[in-house]
């Protein structure tokens, strides 16, 4: 670009003055060429000032020359509107300053007549800080759209002004099922897809009062129905012209139905489905202090299923989950709506009896009244499984203020209560009587009584023979276990037994007893007291203690350790064992049958199902159970029962003993259906092995067996 001298000011001075007076103080950046040759003539003070550029750097030049243009297009586009037009109305574009930076500027051109020559006044309006706005405001929408879509969750956009669905994204869509074109230009009224419309308005002055919404919880509809609970979060934002209220609407139903199930799953049963210990004593507890405020009172029922144990162990666990799903049932269906039914674990149920009003004579006699009703919907029979089953059950109650006055004493008084009417025969009812507690004491001086014999190996082994009256000879003895009391003497198992077992004791009992009785076996071997192909001893298996993974371990370990012959080993399993878990019980069976260990089902006769399994299993012998034993001599049905199991035996190709026989007539009747193996007092109780060593004495075997 040649630079010439500035043009003279002479042009203005044409004009006069007062223009380039006027001219110079325009708060507008102007710029004055010549109409023909485009030469700058003059810029003013604002124009300086905006550009940077000085009247050497300017005037005087030719005006496509200048640097101010950022391309040459620029100039050649505003003169080609100029000459044209003769003026030139708003064109943006961008200028350049002397340092080079650029501005956003709108210019005008005015033809204008000085000193008689023609002129054209441009215009310069800057508008960088506008345009600079604009774009951020751009950018910030275009920002705020692609959030807007793209947003995880569901988001909805409202005219504040109108309080219309401006917009929804895509994941409201999907959760909500509405497609856009059904919502926008719609109220959330006219959607009606609040759940619960009556709460809209204060939400929505929480809104306005607080400027914002965080996670408030909000249900709503689906637009197939479905109930979605959201949490809302919503505030304001401009969106163009318009102010908007943007809403987010968190789908959080699934993780309600999680914290739902869990809350559930720590206040109910998992089998029944009823509320558990914990939801219990928080109801009591809400109950007795209503009670106070209300003179109400409330009654605790504890209830115990009679002889569950036995469903269970003979008929199999899913049989028992099914009987104690329909006690749950019953109870419920027969207690009002502000009772609870509670299942604590086990065959253990309680009933909480709210409301109770009157004197205590009158709650008592509402209590009982109650009970006995629960009592009879429990002991109506149940098929289950095709199994007709009769229950029974023992209730222990406790009654609020008379028997406690906390949440924890009356659910221990029922417990006590209950253990009364057990201890006195079941199927029964009994309100807690403080002597009560006795008994549950000496239940727990009982268990502790026995750890301590445990630990002071004070349980003996005791030897019952059992007597082949055809070979003339003793063919085995059952091991009985004995507990030599430091102070009572010897206590037989009906007094310890069911603790051993209810405590898991049995397990470390059992594996003694089963020590104790091979090292027997191998000791009457030695002193060659009897013959390893006549003689076996018999011990008395628990299903805890076969259930034990390491049973057949045990066993084989036991033997082996005693290098006795296995078939000097007899286990009595009962029937319950067999069906608590056929698989199980065919499995190590086998695996001990083969290792040359022998079974007998005990107490034969007395299970629910008895003939079935029989086939499958490795069984050597059948012991008729002595309660049928025990009126076999006489007219009723045991005989039958007596003549049915020996023929059974028989088919099956089946040892059999009789058990329990007391009397000659017993004896002559098992000798007349051809029974003639034996184990009663009519021949010897158990006795210690000192006086079993003595009676295998052969003479004294044969005097004891020509006593009949
Ligand atoms: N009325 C009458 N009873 C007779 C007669 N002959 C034998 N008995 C008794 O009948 C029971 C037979 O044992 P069980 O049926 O296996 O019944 C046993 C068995 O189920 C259990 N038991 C005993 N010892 C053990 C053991 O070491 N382990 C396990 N798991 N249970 C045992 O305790 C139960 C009772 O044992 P005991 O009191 O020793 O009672 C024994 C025995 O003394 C008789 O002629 N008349």
């Amino acid at each position: 670009m040649t630079v010439e001298a500035p043009m003279p000011m002479s042009y203005f001075d044409l004009g006069g003055q007062g223009l380039i007076g006027l001219f110079q103080r325009l708060p507008i950046a102007c710029m004055l060429v010549h109409a023909e040759n485009y030469k700058v003539l003059a810029i003013n003070e604002a124009f300086r000032r905006l550009f940077g550029w000085s009247d050497q750097q300017v005037v005087g030049h030719p005006s496509a020359e200048l640097s101010l243009w950022v391309t040459l297009n620029q100039w050649e586009m505003l003169c080609g509107a100029m000459s044209c037009q003769g003026r030139l109305d708003q064109s943006e574009l961008e200028l350049r300053c002397s340092d080079d930076s650029l501005r956003s500027c709108l210019i005008y051109a005015e033809p204008v007549e000085i000193n008689g020559e023609a002129c054209r006044l441009l215009m310069v309006h800057d508008i960088s800080d506008r345009v600079a706005s604009e774009k951020a405001l751009k950018r910030s929408e275009n920002k705020f759209a692609a959030l807007f879509r793209g947003a995880p969750d569901p988001c909805m956009l409202f005219e504040k002004r109108t309080a219309k669905i401006a917009d929804v994204n895509r994941s409201f869509t999907e959760v909500f099922g509405y497609e856009p074109t059904e919502v926008v230009g719609k109220t959330a009224p006219e959607l009606g897809f609040w759940r619960f419309p009556e709460k809209r308005e204060a939400v929505i002055a929480k809104l306005m009062r607080e400027g914002r919404l965080r996670n408030e919880p909000i249900d709503f509809f689906a637009r197939d129905g479905r109930v979605l609970h959201c949490e809302v979060s919503s505030n304001f934002v401009m969106v163009g012209e318009e102010r908007c209220t943007l809403s987010t609407l968190k789908d959080v139903s699934e993780r309600k139905r999680i914290e739902a199930r869990i809350k559930h799953q720590a206040y109910h049963d998992a089998l029944t489905g009823l509320p558990n210990r914990l939801l219990l004593s928080d109801r009591m507890r809400q109950h007795l202090a209503l009670g106070e405020r209300h003179n109400l009172t409330c009654a605790l029922l504890f209830f115990d299923l009679d002889h569950f144990k036995r469903i269970n162990d003979s008929l199999g666990h899913t049989c028992g989950d099914a009987v104690l799903h329909e006690v749950g049932r019953r109870l419920r269906a027969h207690v009002r709506k502000a009772d609870t039914v509670a299942r604590l674990g086990g065959d253990e149920f309680v009933v909480l009896l709210a409301g109770l009003s009157g004197n205590a004579e009158q709650v008592a006699e509402q209590v009982r009244r109650t009970a006995m009703q629960l009592l009879d919907a429990v002991a109506s029979p149940v098929c289950i499984e095709g199994h007709s089953l009769q229950l029974g059950c023992s209730v222990g109650v406790a009654l609020a203020g008379e028997h406690g006055d906390t949440a924890e004493e009356l659910l221990k008084h029922a417990d006590t209560a209950l253990y009364g009417v057990k201890a006195s025969g079941r199927n029964s009812i009994a309100f807690f009587e403080p002597q009560m507690q006795v008994a549950v004491s000496q239940r727990l001086l009982l268990e502790s009584e026995l750890r301590r014999a445990l630990e002071e190996q004070e349980f003996r082994l005791f030897y019952q023979p059992q007597l082949d009256t055809r070979a003339r000879q003793i063919i085995g003895a059952e091991a009985l276990l004995r507990w030599q009391h430091p102070q009572k003497g010897l206590v037989g198992p009906g007094v310890f037994m069911h603790v051993l077992e209810e405590s898991g004791m049995i397990l470390q009992t059992g594996q003694w007893v089963l020590q104790e009785a091979v090292r027997f076996v191998a000791h009457l071997l030695d002193r060659g007291c009897v013959s390893a192909d006549t003689f076996s001893i018999s011990i008395n298996i628990s299903p805890r203690q076969f259930r034990q993974r390491d049973f057949v371990a045990q066993v084989a370990a036991a033997v082996h350790g005693q290098s006795i012959p296995p078939q000097c080993l007899k286990l009595e399993i009962t029937e319950g064992i067999v069906i608590d878990n056929v698989d199980d019980t065919v499995d190590k069976m086998h695996e001990l049958r083969v290792m040359g260990v022998r079974f007998a089902i005990d107490d034969f006769g007395t299970g629910y199902s008895s003939l079935s399994y029989l086939k499958r299993l490795p069984v050597d012998l059948l012991k008729i159970d002595q309660s049928f034993i025990r009126d076999c001599a006489g007219e009723g049905s045991d005989a039958e029962i007596v003549r049915a199991i020996i023929s059974m035996a028989r088919s099956l190709k089946l040892d059999l003993i009789a058990e329990g026989v007391e009397t000659a007539e017993q004896f002559a009747f098992l000798q007349q259906e051809d029974c003639h193996v034996y184990q009663g007092y009519y021949f010897s109780p158990a006795v210690a092995p000192e006086a079993f060593c003595a009676f295998l004495g052969p003479l004294a075997a044969s005097e004891r067996l020509a006593l009949p």
